[in-house]
């Protein structure tokens, strides 16, 4: 049976903007108050999802989320018209209102995690969306999450959903960003580690000083016991607190694994070795490769400017792999060559290919981020919604669909024109055709 990993890319919604909204994140800071431009940005994604369809890859699409997200203003006793909502809202509490308008379901590696059925007790595919209790903004995201990842993947014989954590920072869950899965095919029963920054209820064991740490150790436990997997199976590991202070606010920032490879920086992890160790232990007897990126080959600070590590590495096939990079690690001297050089290295990976995804980099999330991987058997792809995956024809209907509904130029200050509600329910009630996702938008469910 032919075994594949599918990468569902997460669509930039029309209000893609820069607030400045993620403390920790050094890009979402730096680039605050800039203009954005949500129609570069969505077809950057679409093209980046289209030349991984071309290289043969399984590719999925992922709708973008409902924002400005009412619902959440008028939870917050903001009253009215919709159109007052937004204005009062704008007005009166404009750092709410702007995290209602982030366009943050893009980076879809925070969707959820998702283990692949040859790792679970049952059989199935298991997800459970990421609950992101630690950014107001993206903690808007679980449940619609969960209504598309039902729209995608609805067969309840190979899928199985999971409600999120509860939403707490004891449970702080931000799904797939810190959860890598290595195997020898992916139909294979793989390995899972999890990656965590701190343990909720232990306040002795270390943590950043400075910028916080998302992820518990308490959420990963759970999600792995949710998921029904092996603990010979399975390996926890803590995030180097003193790189999450440089700005790595996920592993996926500092690592990235694939199949037979771990990439990783030097600084990534506490208790490397003997975390190695019983990676390798649980892997069993094939071969494994670790490639760890040495301080003097790349700093932290060069790994988080470039997004180095937030590389989609890709199977080719007969062994090869491929790293899907963003530009700026083209555009560093340092990273460019150590690229050069790895592909020339005795390892899987023997093709670098480079995308502009500048618009989301500048809101700290490459291509890695702007993808959830879902390992499928053949039966199990099968049961995937259709509408969703990658052609020639839906590359060029989304192309369509972004020209019509999308804004060139998007500052912050237009977030509050109720036009841009409008457009963006039309948008997206449209998009919802085009994927057949069904009704997942709150607007769609009032009504
Ligand atoms: N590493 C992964 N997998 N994802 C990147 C997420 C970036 C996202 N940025 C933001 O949410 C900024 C949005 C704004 O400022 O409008 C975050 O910090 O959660």
């Amino acid at each position: 049976m032919r075994n594949v990993e599918v990468n569902f890319d997460g669509l930039v919604g029309p209000t893609h903007n820069y607030a400045g909204l993620s403390y920790g994140n050094v890009a979402s800071l730096s680039n605050a108050r800039a203009t954005s431009s949500p129609r570069s940005a969505a077809k950057q994604g679409l093209e980046k999802m289209k030349a991984l369809h071309d290289l043969g890859m399984v590719q999925g699409v992922f709708a973008p989320h409902q924002r400005p997200d009412i619902a959440a203003l008028r939870r917050l006793g903001f009253t009215g018209t919709d159109a007052d909502v937004l204005q009062r809202a704008a007005a009166d509490a404009p750092e709410i209102f702007q995290a209602v308008c982030s366009a943050s379901s893009m980076w879809t590696a925070n969707a959820a995690t998702v283990s692949p059925g040859a790792d679970t007790a049952d059989g199935r595919v298991h997800f459970t969306p990421a609950n992101l209790t630690n950014k107001f903004h993206r903690s808007l995201e679980p449940r619609t999450s969960g209504r598309i990842l039902q729209a995608m993947f609805s067969n309840e014989r190979y899928f199985k959903h999971h409600e999120h954590l509860p939403d707490n920072e004891h449970f702080g869950d931000e799904g797939a960003a810190n959860h890598t899965r290595l195997c020898n095919d992916y139909g294979h029963a793989g390995v899972e580690i999890f990656t965590f920054g701190r343990y909720a209820f232990d306040g002795s064991k270390p943590a950043p000083q400075r910028f916080p740490a998302r992820q518990t150790f308490e959420a990963s436990a759970a999600i792995a016991r949710l998921h029904g997997l092996d603990p010979d199976q399975t390996v926890y590991i803590q995030q180097n607190p003193a790189v999450i202070d440089q700005g790595v606010f996920h592993n996926d920032v500092i690592a990235v694994g694939n199949q037979n490879v771990l990439f990783y920086h030097q600084q990534a992890f506490l208790d490397t070795d003997a975390k190695l160790a019983e990676i390798q232990r649980k892997f069993g007897d094939h071969p494994l490769h670790f490639i760890e990126v040495k301080d003097h080959e790349v700093s932290v600070a060069d790994a988080v400017a470039t997004y180095l590590f937030n590389t989609q590495l890709i199977s080719l096939g007969e062994g090869q792999m491929a790293i899907i990079a963003p530009t700026e690690c083209q555009e560093n001297e340092r990273v460019a060559a150590y690229l050069a050089e790895l592909i020339t290295r005795d390892t899987p990976i023997r093709q670098v290919h480079y995308f502009d995804v500048k618009q989301s980099m500048r809101n700290g999330g490459g291509p890695a981020c702007l993808r959830l991987r879902v390992a499928l058997n053949e039966d199990e792809l099968a049961a995937v919604n259709p509408a969703v995956l990658m052609s020639d024809s839906l590359f060029e209907r989304l192309n369509q669909w972004v020209d019509k509904h999308y804004r060139d130029e998007l500052a912050v200050a237009d977030l509050a024109d109720p036009q841009l509600l409008t457009e963006t329910q039309t948008a997206l009630d449209e998009l919802t055709q085009i994927l057949k996702l069904g009704s997942v938008y709150p607007f769609q469910l009032e009504g």
